[in-house]
């Protein structure tokens, strides 16, 4: 991986409300965090996460689908619009669009997941988990790959199941643990590099 940059630029990609970024903008507000959002891209408008944005006088962009006239030129304007800031890297949290293998070409793409994976993939983790009957699910950070969260995973953190959890309650405690979780993972990989073989990441000394 080339050497990122100091403070490192990160674009987050959001959906939704957004709780993830404002994790990573709260924790960006300390300089010896080492990262600082240049931008929040969304594939909407009119959501919280582009609110916390703008409330934090960080720049954002919407590319919507039905906008262009095809998947790959959506796809081609989402990679512009975020290389437009030159990230370092780019944290899709709670981003629902699967980007193309050119996408990530271009960028070093972190994806967090609201399930253990490879388990329960897709856009319902925690109604899957939970249909499923599992007693531990939680968060998986990974690289993405060209597959639906099937990247070489960065973190996990684990979550207990409660016998009277709902889909809601389930996911507001993994997210809870998800956000910890993405913090610390995207302020060690500023601070000391990430290097990525094969399905192993390591984060560290020789990553940087
Ligand atoms: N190539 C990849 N792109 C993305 C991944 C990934 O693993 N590989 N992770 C996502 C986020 N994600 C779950 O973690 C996810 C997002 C979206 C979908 C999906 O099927 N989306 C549909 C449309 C849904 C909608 O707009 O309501 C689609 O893209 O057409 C599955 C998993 C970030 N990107
Ligand atoms: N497969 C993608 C997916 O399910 N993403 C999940 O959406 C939530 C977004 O919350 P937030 O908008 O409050 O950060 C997070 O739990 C994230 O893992």
């Amino acid at each position: 991986m080339p050497a990122l940059s100091s403070p490192a630029r990160v674009v987050v990609l959001v959906s939704g409300s957004g709780t993830n970024l404002q994790a990573l903008l709260d924790a960006c507000t300390e300089t010896s965090y080492g990262a600082r959002v240049v931008a929040v891209g969304a594939d909407r408008d009119d959501i919280e996460g582009l609110a916390r944005a703008d409330r934090a006088g960080v720049p954002t962009f919407v590319a919507k689908v039905d906008d262009y006239s095809s998947r790959e030129h959506w796809d081609r304007a989402l990679g512009d619009k975020v290389g437009a800031f030159e990230p370092d890297l780019v944290v899709s949290a709670g981003f629902m669009k699967l980007v193309s293998p050119d996408f990530l070409e271009r960028f070093l793409t972190l994806n967090t997941h609201p399930a253990l994976c490879p388990a329960f993939p897709g856009m319902h983790g925690p109604r899957d988990a939970l249909e499923h009957g599992v007693k531990v699910t939680g968060a998986t950070l990974f690289v993405v790959d060209a597959g639906v969260d099937t990247g070489p995973i960065v973190a996990q953190v684990p979550v207990a199941v409660a016998e009277d959890d709902d889909v809601e309650s389930l996911h507001e405690r993994i997210k809870t643990a998800e956000r910890a979780m993405l913090v610390e993972s995207v302020g060690r990989i500023a601070r000391e590099g990430i290097t990525v073989e094969g399905r192993r990441v390591r984060i560290g000394a020789a990553g940087r």
